[in-house]
């Protein structure tokens, strides 16, 4: 017996899945330039490939169009999350056209609302899809985005990306420095979508010690920006 308008409910008419799902919320995070969106890419290639469904979802990706587009050369097209998009009712449309949901990939979810995290949970939960978050921890200002924040409370699984980031003095960098003019900026917006070698505004991984201190690579050849000849 299923309450009508329940997940239940709109999931007795959806095909049976091929492989089980396990109803988890993860996040895996890490700075910019780590390979979060090479990972997402690559755990939705690996679920597709088992003939799983999955809806894959991002909000601002840098390249400006609705992709996941990773540095490393692979984009794959996605669906873009609005402020004010009901998670729930995108998957929920997916059922009512009789296709099946699995999983879901959401890339740059540190600009969630904490509503949208909340609804990633509840389809973890109710509907036992598969959620992979990916995302930046902390703003320019290293305090946490809002997505991001609820995503460290509610998560089943928390992973820091491996891969570690440099700065330019050689420990691992886990700040992301909003850059301007070859001064880090300390004040603006929270979202800016830009790169790490943007011409204007730019981002770059510190160590917190050189986050704090403001101190940026002396030497502007580890930027491409000196000839060695
Ligand atoms: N030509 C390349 N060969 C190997 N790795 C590369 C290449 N270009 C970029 N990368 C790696 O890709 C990673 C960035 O991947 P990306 O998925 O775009 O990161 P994120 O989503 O975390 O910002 C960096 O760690 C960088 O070292
Ligand atoms: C620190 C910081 C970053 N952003 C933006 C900049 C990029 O468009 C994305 C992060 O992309 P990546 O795939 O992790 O490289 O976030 C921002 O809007 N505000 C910030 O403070």
């Amino acid at each position: 017996m299923t309450t009508p308008g329940s997940f239940d409910d709109a999931l007795s008419s959806v095909p049976r899945r091929v492989a089980p799902a396990t109803g988890r919320l993860r996040w895996y995070f890490g700075p910019m330039d780590c390979g979060k969106s090479t990972l997402a890419l690559q755990i939705d290639h690996n679920h597709a490939r088992q003939g799983r469904h999955g809806l894959v979802l991002v909000r601002h990706d840098r390249s400006g169009s609705p992709q996941i587009s990773s540095r490393i050369g692979i984009t794959r097209h996605a669906t873009e999350l609005e402020e004010l998009t009901d998670v729930r009712q995108l998957v929920r449309e997916r059922w009512a056209a009789g296709l099946r949901v699995d999983y879901l990939i959401v890339d740059e979810a540190q600009f969630l609302s904490a509503p949208q995290v909340e609804q990633l949970a509840e389809l973890a939960d109710d509907a036992q899809l598969d959620v992979y978050c990916f995302g930046i921890a902390t703003d320019f200002r290293s305090m946490l985005f809002p997505g991001a924040q609820r995503l460290f409370e509610l998560a089943d699984e928390l992973h820091p990306v491996q891969v570690e980031v440099l700065c330019w003095c050689g420990l691992p960098g886990r700040f992301n420095a909003r850059v301007q003019d070859d001064r880090i900026l300390r004040e603006g917006d929270t979202v800016l979508v830009a790169d790490t070698d943007a011409a204007e505004v730019r981002y770059q991984v510190l160590c917190r010690k050189h986050f704090r201190t403001g101190e940026l690579d002396p030497s502007p050849v580890h930027r491409g920006q000196l000839s060695l000849t």
